[in-house]
């Protein structure tokens, strides 16, 4: 028989995870899977499971979660030698990686696709010591989205990081980075640097149209300093999928970058804290498969 292990976070989105588990547990065991749950106490553990799926040669490992356990088992699977096939059930509020799979964020369907033969090599990002599945952004305006509670994001979806961002605007935001592209330095004062993965951002699928989960590429946007409206025309943008056209907004494709700020700043991977600049970021192509499409 196959094997698969269940991670379930029971604190993500609506904190209602554990009454979709035997409906899992029924499609995983119709599905000819043997099978071991596994349930999240604090931050760290979707990792160390994701580690033991690995080492015991599973074959299949569901995320029942948010972006940041599907987060922590790319993090515990990346290196390994054997990688499980993935699946995502989007349990969390924001589920920017199941949106880019095209998972149905209707739970019970999402809970069915277990038994779907659509898979997907998906490309991940590493950054410095950490690993990425969808984006990292840099700045002041980023690091403002760690003060968004679960409650706004429940309640107001992407836009609850507009609000906490837009608190950030001003002089103090703006920092300096150089960033070394292939064999071009660029120096640019700015206020957002986003690295892209997919093409979902802040709930919003399909926006980066550049980025494709499987195109071996890193897509990298440099924001110039901007107002408060200045931002509204870079939001309307980007919802047309054109945020490159806009003029304060420089676009790069590359397969590697390393990236210096003028002073400490975090980056903000898949939504939560990650590690300090200088960023040595890189795309591993087709690392991971999921299921999706
Ligand atoms: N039992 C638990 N109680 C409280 N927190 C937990 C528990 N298990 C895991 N966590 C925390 O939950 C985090 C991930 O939550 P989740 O998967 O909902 O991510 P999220 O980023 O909030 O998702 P989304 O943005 O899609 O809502 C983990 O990084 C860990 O810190």
């Amino acid at each position: 028989m196959k094997k698969a292990t269940i991670i379930l976070n029971p604190s993500s989105g609506k904190e209602n995870s554990e009454t979709y588990l035997s409906f899992v547990e029924r499609i995983v065991k119709e599905n000819a899977y043997t099978y071991e749950v596994k349930k999240t106490k604090r931050a760290g553990d979707a990792i160390r499971f994701a580690e033991q799926a690995c080492a015991n040669k599973d074959d299949l490992l569901i995320i029942m979660g948010g972006d940041g356990t599907v987060n922590e088992v790319i993090n515990g699977v990346a290196e390994k030698e054997h990688i499980p096939l993935l699946h995502v059930i989007p349990l969390g509020t924001v589920n920017n990686f199941a949106r880019a799979l095209n998972i149905p964020l209707q739970i019970d369907e999402a809970i069915e696709c277990i038994a779907s033969t659509d898979y997907k090599s998906c490309d991940i990002g590493k950054i410095n010591n950490q690993y990425f599945m969808n984006l990292v952004n840099v700045g002041a305006i980023a690091e403002a989205t760690y003060s968004v509670t679960t409650e706004q994001k429940s309640k107001l979806g992407s836009f609850a990081y507009f609000i906490e961002g837009i608190k950030q605007f001003g002089e103090d935001a703006i920092f300096h980075a150089k960033l070394e592209i292939e064999d071009q330095t660029i120096e640019s004062d700015t206020m957002l640097l986003l690295i892209a993965v997919t093409d979902t951002f802040a709930s919003w699928k399909n926006v980066i149209k550049e980025a494709k989960i499987d195109d071996g590429y890193l897509h990298i946007f440099v924001f110039q300093p901007f107002t408060k409206l200045g931002a509204m025309s870079i939001v309307t943008k980007l919802m047309n999928g054109a945020l490159h056209e806009h003029e304060q907004v420089t676009y790069y494709k590359t397969k590697k970058a390393i990236i210096h700020t003028d002073h400490t700043k975090t980056a903000n991977i898949d939504g939560d804290e990650g590690c300090v600049t200088p960023l040595d970021v890189e795309i591993l192509p087709k690392h991971v498969t999921v299921i999706g499409k």
